[in-house]
């Protein structure tokens, strides 16, 4: 229970409806005891009718006032259910919302580093089935608990208080009952666990030959891919078949159990009546009602338990995650203004995961309003240059001044929201492509979404879709081509018009004849505006104030087009090159 103690914050904000809720499951649970005490009322006027003690007309009036009390009593039970469901379940529907959030908000907060350490599934699963379980402790489990305490409580008393004697042979099959739904419980959800493995590997197998269907369809992969699909969905139905095996036995347990106490109250209760021990046959009509409301219960008691720990499991699962606490962290609440002055001295940095040096000992300096093109072979730690000015990571030596100011030290939400950052990998929401673009500036017009989509050289394309903007994108934007969705990814970075744009070789699918065209576009947009452009063409780089060449982390060769043109090394080789293979590209 010590990982539950997360929850008691929900509990205590949801005290009142908790409240309230204990309270109508224990009046709702008196006015259940009326049954049995009025079918044996009823069992005693028959008696004394027959006996002749009563006239017709007062057995009559009996019976009727009996029935009368069952069903009026039933239906106030059965009100307060509903409202006691509407209660307590209810707070487990709240404290769902509220945990959903708290861990959305922390995945939001924790560092880019956090999600390579951790797998998706892993990451999706606590939001998910874990929050689930915990539900079903914070709401049916404490439902049960409380309607158990309250109806045993209650029917013991009224037991005790009819017969000790038979109270106590009733009552002793009951924690028999409860240890094997516990124990069924347990192996139910033992197996359930493998079912829902099987559920998320036929799940994840699913997605990923619908994702990858054009190379499934390309190399004609289809039948093996049945198969594939066959033998996992196979596996699975097995899985499921053991689970009902075990399920199976629930029911029948409950109803053995139930039969036995029933069988006792009739046996034991009849000796007694033989031995004038109770004074009325309707004492063991009671009884067995009173059994049949414990059964339930009790049984709960054992599959709450297995709730309970289920719940535990996934609670410490969960706070493992909320107890993190994020890698790069804002140190400021106070508004820090950003001009574009960046400098890197002497910055090292190796990413956690795969003990990688990415960049050594790398210093630069670029002023407000100029452009630094990055250049160098793949896996050079070009990308992790980017990743440094938007702080996704913290560098292990040197320093990134911005703004004369150490930018751990500067406020990360102002940072981030000066950034316009292209990726290599443009990622597109499923969503309208004019949503995709406003993603920069939420509060963008019309026409500041058409003026990025020109500049970003996508409008026309745009445009020669049936619905325009309104296009709606599928996963990861499949209607668009990869330069397309570059360029809508450009529209997004350039719409908000940050003082800092980032392009990380996102002109590498666009032909050289719109890249020209961006290019020129850029110029005019990055005007004032500090660029940093990583590239592997010579043609989207030639133009920068400042080009780079990093080779293994480390800067190789610095300088300007010109001057790096006449010296020996990477860029002249690559310009040579392209210019050979481009004979007309305007280099
Ligand atoms: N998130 C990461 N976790 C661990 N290692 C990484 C990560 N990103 C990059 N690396 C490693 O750091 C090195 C530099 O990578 P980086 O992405 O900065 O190179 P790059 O020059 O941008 O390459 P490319 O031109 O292929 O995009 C590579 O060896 C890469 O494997």
């Amino acid at each position: 229970m010590k990982e539950l103690k997360h929850l008691n914050k929900y509990f205590y904000k949801y005290r009142t409806h908790l409240i309230i809720g204990s309270i109508i499951t224990v009046v709702a649970r008196l006015f259940l005891l009326y049954t049995p005490r009025y079918v044996k009322k009823i069992f005693v006027a028959i008696e004394r009718y027959f006996d002749e003690t009563i006239t017709k007309d007062v057995f009559k009036a009996e019976i009727a006032e009996a029935i009368m009390y069952i069903i009026g009593a039933a239906l106030i039970a059965a009100i307060l259910t509903f409202f006691m469901r509407q209660t307590i379940i209810n707070v487990s529907r709240y404290i769902e919302y509220d945990l959903k959030n708290e861990i959305y908000a922390q995945y939001q907060k924790l560092s880019l580093n956090f999600y390579k350490k951790n797998r998706t599934g892993d990451l999706m699963n606590r939001i998910t089935e874990d929050v689930s379980r915990v539900r079903m402790y914070a709401g049916p489990a404490l439902m049960y608990s409380i309607n158990t305490i309250a109806l045993f409580v209650v029917v013991i008393i009224y037991m005790i208080n009819a017969s000790p004697k038979l109270t106590l042979y009733t009552i002793v099959p009951l924690p028999i009952l409860s240890v094997i739904i516990y124990k069924l419980s347990k192996e139910i959800h033992k197996r359930s666990t493998i079912v829902q493995e099987y559920l998320s590997k036929l799940s994840t197998f699913t997605q990923e030959s619908f994702s990858g269907i054009s190379v499934i369809k390309a190399y004609g992969i289809e039948p093996q891919t049945s198969v594939n699909f066959k033998v996992l969905a196979a596996e699975s139905k097995a899985k499921h078949i053991n689970l009902t095996k075990v399920q199976a036995w629930f029911f029948p347990m409950m109803i053995l159990l139930i039969g036995t106490s029933n069988l006792l109250v009739i046996y034991i209760g009849g000796l007694q009546y033989i031995n004038g021990e109770i004074e009325s046959i309707g004492t063991i009509a009671e009884f067995i009602i009173y059994v049949n409301m414990l059964t339930w219960p009790v049984a709960t008691v054992g599959w709450v338990t297995s709730i309970v720990q289920q719940a535990e499991a996934s609670q410490k699962r969960i706070n493992e995650f909320l107890k993190i606490s994020p890698e790069v962290k804002n140190s400021t609440e106070a508004h820090s203004e950003i001009t574009g002055d960046i400098e890197f001295k002497n910055v090292s940095f190796t990413y956690d995961d795969t003990n990688i040096q990415a960049l050594k000992n790398i210093s630069f300096t670029i002023n407000e309003g100029e452009t630094l093109a990055v250049l160098g072979k793949t896996g050079s730690g070009k990308s992790t240059v980017l990743d440094l000015v938007g702080r996704l990571y913290d560098i292990d030596k040197g320093s990134i001044i911005i703004n004369d100011t150490e930018i751990s030290q500067l406020n990360l939400t102002d940072l981030r929201n000066s950034i316009g950052y292209v990726p290599q990998d443009a990622f597109l929401f499923s969503d309208s492509i004019k949503n995709n673009i406003k993603f920069g500036k939420e509060d963008a017009t019309d026409e500041e979404v058409f003026e990025a989509a020109k500049n970003a050289q996508v409008h026309k394309n745009i445009i020669k879709f049936n619905k325009g903007y309104d296009t709606v994108l599928g996963e990861r934007g499949i209607t668009l081509s990869g330069g397309q969705k570059q360029r809508v990814s450009i529209a997004r970075a350039i719409i908000k018009s940050p003082k800092i744009l980032l392009f990380d070789d996102c002109l590498s699918a666009v032909d050289t004849e719109t890249e020209e065209k961006i290019l020129n576009n850029l110029n005019k947009i990055t005007k004032g505006k500090t660029s940093i452009i990583v590239s592997h063409r010579v043609s989207s780089v030639k133009n920068a104030n400042k080009i780079i060449v990093l080779d293994d982390g480390k800067i190789v060769q610095q300088g300007n087009h010109d001057s790096l043109i006449n010296d020996e090394g990477y860029y002249k080789d690559l310009y040579l090159k392209q210019l050979s293979e481009k004979p007309k590209r305007n280099l």
